[in-house]
């Protein structure tokens, strides 16, 4: 959770998404995915940069792009941040959504977790229906290995009709191939043939009413059959980006929305009502995608998640969740403040013997007393301050709080601690940035970008100022 170029200055703001081509052969590639998957893991290894990865979802919150040169090929990619669905509900949902539908990006990599497959697929399906141009990374496949689950990548790729990869992108394996496979794609050396998802038959009827009468637009890259249902659903935030991109507003087209009213009411002559679409919508991609799962994914030891889900239980029980917490919380306070006195005092002497003979040397040299005051007095002296009071504290509390972090127990403490904030009109995932603010401030308040609501965000921005920074603790 720490604090990138990205995250920080010019790079927290986010004034849209432009990609650059340096040259006309630069290929765009889009890296979606559910969150805490490893975008920002393949990302990394592919592009060299250093995007902030972490075992807790959400921690992408605005694009980020890097380039990766393949046979003399310079590709772009973007690192998107995690989305469930490509319906969006948050703000980066809305991001990622937004980037695979209009950005244009020449192939899009879905990168999924191998141990749960059946829910990762759920939004390959759904860029599918956008775009076939897509290459699966099933990542984690050393984590799946460890579980006993076997993925037959082969069925996969045939059920989906796109190509699919396994990787463990943490130790780079997989990754040349997935360039293959998506340069291939990218540069229409190959093309894919992705499976159609089948609704019930209202749905298939309502979509045959209006696809022939979209497909007659200039709907530019966008596959007709997906604006159709999107026109269906009707999602007021994916119609207005969709009519920017297209350059006319789809509702207000006359044939559109003659076509659309025919739909809906053949929904209607179906019993089905608007608000009843998406559910039906929604239960056709997940069956499609459990259907695809049946196939390719063997579980050799089917209790292989028992003692994770115990371990949840226990972490996130009412009587043993929250004891445990304190427990935890408080004993990284206790390490940093009690750990830090030692380092502290030393750092401090050290410092200050410096302040002393710098002192003779302004002395020894026939400084004037003004100068002396000022930058041994003033610079040195604040600075010898400032390091010895907050640098031990940050060295102990940030590597204890990475542990947390990768050990996955962040998310737990938002969840035990979302009922608690919610009280408070705020949003339990402020606990985590809380927590930062107690090692640095400044950090606890840019962490709050991964607060979805922009209520709960400021709330959390004002609010944690109040948390007293290691500066602020009691000293040595
Ligand atoms: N064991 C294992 N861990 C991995 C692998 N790839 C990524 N991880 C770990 O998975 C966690 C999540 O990785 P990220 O790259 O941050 O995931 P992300 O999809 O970018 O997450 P968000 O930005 O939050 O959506 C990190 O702790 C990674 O170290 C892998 O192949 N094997
Ligand atoms: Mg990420």
């Amino acid at each position: 959770m720490g604090l990138t170029s990205n995250s920080t200055g010019l790079g927290a703001i986010d004034s849209g998404l432009v990609i650059e081509k340096q040259h006309p052969t630069d290929r765009v590639i889009a890296l979606a995915g559910n969150p805490n998957v490893g975008k920002s893991t393949v990302f990394n290894e592919l592009t060299g940069l250093n995007q902030h990865t972490g075992n807790w979802p959400g921690k992408t919150v605005s694009c980020a792009q890097g380039t990766h040169r393949y046979k003399d090929t310079e590709y772009i990619f973007v690192d998107i941040p995690g989305t469930y669905s490509l319906m969006a509900h948050s703000a980066e949902e809305e991001v990622a959504r937004d980037f695979i539908c209009f950005g244009e990006p020449e192939a899009v990599v879905v990168v999924c977790d191998a141990t749960c497959l059946e829910r990762n697929l759920n939004l390959v399906l759904q860029t599918i229906e956008i775009t076939p141009n897509v290459v699966v990374c099933v990542n984690l496949m050393d984590e799946a290995a460890k579980k006993k689950i076997s993925i037959d990548l082969e069925k996969l790729e045939k059920a989906l009709g796109v190509p699919v990869v396994g990787a463990s992108a943490r130790s780079g394996k997989g990754l040349d191939r997935l360039m293959e496979k998506t340069a291939g794609l990218a540069s229409g050396s190959f093309s894919s043939c992705p499976i159609n998802i089948r609704y019930i038959a209202a749905i298939e009827e309502a979509i045959s009413i209006l696809q022939p009468i979209v497909e007659k637009k200039a709907v530019k890259n966008l596959a007709p059959r997906w604006i159709a249902l999107k026109l269906l659903d009707y999602d007021p935030a994916l119609l207005r980006s969709l009519s920017d991109y297209l350059g006319f507003s789809v509702l207000d087209d006359p044939e559109i929305s003659q076509g659309l009213k025919r739909a809906l009411a053949k929904l209607l002559e179906h019993g089905i009502s608007k608000e009843q679409l998406r559910d039906k919508i929604v239960s056709c991609i997940v069956l499609a995608a459990e259907e695809v799962c049946l196939d390719a994914v063997t579980f050799h030891k089917h209790d292989y998640d028992v003692r994770d889900r115990k371990i949840d239980r226990l972490l996130t029980s009412r009587r043993t969740g929250i004891p445990i917490m304190l427990a935890l919380l408080t004993g990284i306070f206790w390490l940093t403040i009690t750990g830090a006195n030692y380092p502290s005092q030393l750092l401090s002497q050290a410092l200050f013997w410096g302040q002393d003979r710098l002192g003779e040397f302004f002395v020894w040299i026939g400084a004037p007393q003004w100068l002396n005051e000022m930058l041994v007095l003033g610079v040195y002296r604040v600075l010898a301050w400032v390091v010895s009071v907050m640098l031990p504290p940050m060295a102990i509390f940030f590597p204890l709080f990475t542990i947390l972090e990768d050990l996955g127990y962040l998310p737990r403490v938002a969840f035990n601690l979302d009922h608690f904030f919610k009280k408070a009109s705020a949003c339990g995932k402020q606990a985590l940035t809380m927590c930062m603010g107690f090692g640095c401030n400044a950090a606890g308040i840019v962490g709050c970008r991964i607060i979805d609501s922009p209520r709960e965000r400021l709330i959390a921005i004002i609010t944690n100022n109040f948390v007293p920074c290691n500066g602020r603790l009691p000293g040595p």
